[in-house]
């Protein structure tokens, strides 16, 4: 029994109050104070009320931010329409287990993410459910409710088969469109056939043995990600000193120079000082980066990058490098010197280096703020904030101008950067803005066979592939394959295409396909579906990157010519703004 005071329930006023403080909106603190209904009326805005009840509750398009209070709606059960379109609502979908005479859910156009929850095809009253234009993921929950007469979950990313219900067999594919994972009718697109099982059975561990391996794979995890980084620090400084102490007693006798790009600074073999690229950047020496505290924050596939702190509050990245040490000490420096003379605000800069003959280290300013890779990839799903178009056109815009610098600053390099690829892109955010510097550049020379060239970026190129002369337009390609990736926020070589039923591991193979198919919207990101007005530029840059990566390198643009028309683009859409 809910208590009634004068004309309204205070648990629903209660209700209503947690919503307006949970979510930023400039219109609701001042206009729901007092009571909610009177006279089965309401002065709230948004709010209808019958025999003292809420019974609408109606926000459509009042630039509502934030997610809603978890549970605020289980005392709001005498609703009937519930309708928040056009805010920036974020979160998952709220639960509606009691609402039995909800008849319009009309959540669209908002950045909801997560499952439609199940017991949604319990409403018994609902007639109207709109949750178009979200973040929605997982699969369609078997509606059949005989009421229902609209339904739309498209632009969304919603996957797997839609159910063969009656009720949701009658709307039409514009109900389900733009969802690059959902399959079946009425999309007329063919779902993937399951794995066939294997013919030679693997015999099932039983379940108390299966239980005891995954609480024995947790334990060596655990005791795994705790150990790892602690050895692996631990191991780092430890080489570094033995090293250090090698060359010191090597050079028994020789008294410590100073830091100093003096003849004799250039042989890093007789001495542990640290040659410095940028007058700019306070000195140190091999002896401080021991003493600095160091976490490793990147493991790739021929070098570790940590970040030091020094005792003098300078933070710098030092990636130590494998698989170079066949290089003559000349040649290793020689590169540094040309790669060090590089200064551009869209490249990480080296400010120092380190060789002896069992150790390379080279030392770059410190980027805080991670790599493209995970800014694009990782935690997907709820709670993650997208990554709006305006900014993914500013990294691309970076990425381009970092890129095209080097091409013009190392004509001589057979391919200038040759790894260039989303983790190598470092984030600088400031404020609101991100601001990208491409690093891991300049190593092709350093590497002693083309084999472990195969590692590097490049290594994707169809020419590098086919054994075919590499040039500046391999980099092309790398970016390319940024491009794609920041359009269509897959993963490189991570593609499904469920359209044939194929796998392919080439993301601009799978575009083309796509695009030939005609659905040219589904290769879109998500996340920059909604900025329907910034479409025509996604699609001029997807045939950009596709130029980028044909299979020739010939018909590929030239990196000035990529940069140009990028800025010919970005150019467009500020006379629009
Ligand atoms: N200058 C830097 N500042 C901050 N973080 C950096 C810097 N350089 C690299 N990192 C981080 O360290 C991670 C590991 O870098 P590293 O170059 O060792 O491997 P990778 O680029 O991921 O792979 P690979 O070596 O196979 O190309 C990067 O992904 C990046 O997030």
């Amino acid at each position: 029994l809910i208590p009634i005071i004068g004309d309204y329930y205070p648990i629903e006023r209660d209700a209503l109050l947690q919503l307006r403080d949970s979510v930023d909106s400039p219109n609701l603190h001042s206009n729901w104070t007092g009571p909610p209904c009177m006279n089965n009326q309401s002065r709230w805005g948004g709010i209808a009320c019958s025999d003292g009840h809420v019974v609408r509750l109606v926000l459509d398009g009042i630039h509502l931010t934030g997610s809603l209070p978890p549970a605020f709606l289980q005392n709001l059960t005498l609703l009937t329409k519930l309708s928040l379109r056009n805010n920036s609502i974020f979160g998952p979908l709220p639960n509606l287990t009691k609402h039995v005479q909800l008849e319009h859910v009309f959540l669209s156009h908002n950045l909801f993410t997560g499952p439609i929850p199940f017991d949604y095809i319990q409403l018994p009253s609902l007639k109207k459910m709109e949750l178009q234009q979200n973040y929605l993921q997982g699969e369609i929950p078997p509606f059949n409710q005989q009421n229902l007469v609209a339904f739309n979950v498209s632009y969304n990313s919603l996957q797997g088969p839609i159910p063969q219900t009656d009720v949701l067999q009658r709307f039409p594919k514009s109900s389900y469109q733009h969802n690059s994972g959902l399959c079946g009718n009425p999309l007329k697109k063919r779902c993937p056939v399951p794995p066939t099982p294997s013919i030679c059975p693997t015999p099932t561990p039983p379940i108390s043995s299966k239980k005891s391996f995954e609480l024995r794979n947790l334990a060596f995890i655990v005791a795994v990600s705790v150990l790892v980084p602690f050895l692996v620090i631990f191991g780092f400084l430890w080489y570094c000193k033995r090293v250090h102490r090698k060359e010191t007693a090597k050079n028994a006798g020789s008294a410590e120079k100073k830091m100093s790009p003096s003849p004799r600074a250039e042989d890093p073999e007789r001495t542990a000082e640290l040659e410095f690229f940028d007058k700019n950047i306070p000195v140190f020496d091999l002896d401080d980066l021991l003493r600095a505290s160091a976490e490793v924050v990147g493991k790739g596939k021929f070098s570790t990058t940590y970040k030091a702190t020094l005792e003098s509050g300078l933070v710098v990245a030092v990636k130590r490098v494998k698989d170079m040490n066949g290089l003559s000490k000349k040649e290793f420096i020689q590169q540094m010197h040309l790669l060090g003379k590089l200064r551009h605000e869209n490249l990480a800069q080296i400010i120092s280096f380190y060789n002896s003959k069992e150790e390379k280290l080279i030392i770059y300013e410190f980027i805080p703020n991670g790599n493209l890779f995970e800014l694009l990839h990782e935690n997907r799903g709820s709670g993650r904030v997208p990554l709006n178009w305006a900014t993914r056109l500013s990294i691309i815009k970076d990425v381009a101008t970092g890129t095209n610098f080097l091409h013009q600053y190392l004509p001589s390099h057979k391919v200038p950067h040759a790894n260039l690829k989303s983790s190598n892109v470092l984030i600088h955010r400031q404020n609101q803005n991100y601001r990208s510097k491409v690093t891991d550049y300049g190593y092709y020379p350093l590497l002693p066979s083309r084999r472990s060239s195969a590692r590097l970026a490049i290594g994707r190129s169809p020419e590098f592939s086919q054994g075919k002369k590499l040039t500046h337009k391999a980099d092309v390609y790398c970016f390319g394959v940024i491009l794609l990736e920041i359009i269509t926020g897959r993963i490189p070589g991570d593609e499904i295409s469920w359209a044939n039923e194929e796998r392919v591991a080439d993301l601009s193979e799978w575009v083309k396909a796509v695009v030939n198919d005609d659905w040219s919207t589904d290769i879109l990101d998500v996340e920059i579906l909604c900025a329907r007005e910034a479409h025509d530029e996604m699609l001029k840059l997807t045939n950009l990157a596709l130029e980028c990566t044909d299979v020739a390198p010939e018909k590929r643009p030239k990196m000035s010519e990529v940069l140009r028309r990028i800025e010919e683009i970005e150019e467009r859409k500020s006379d629009n703004d």
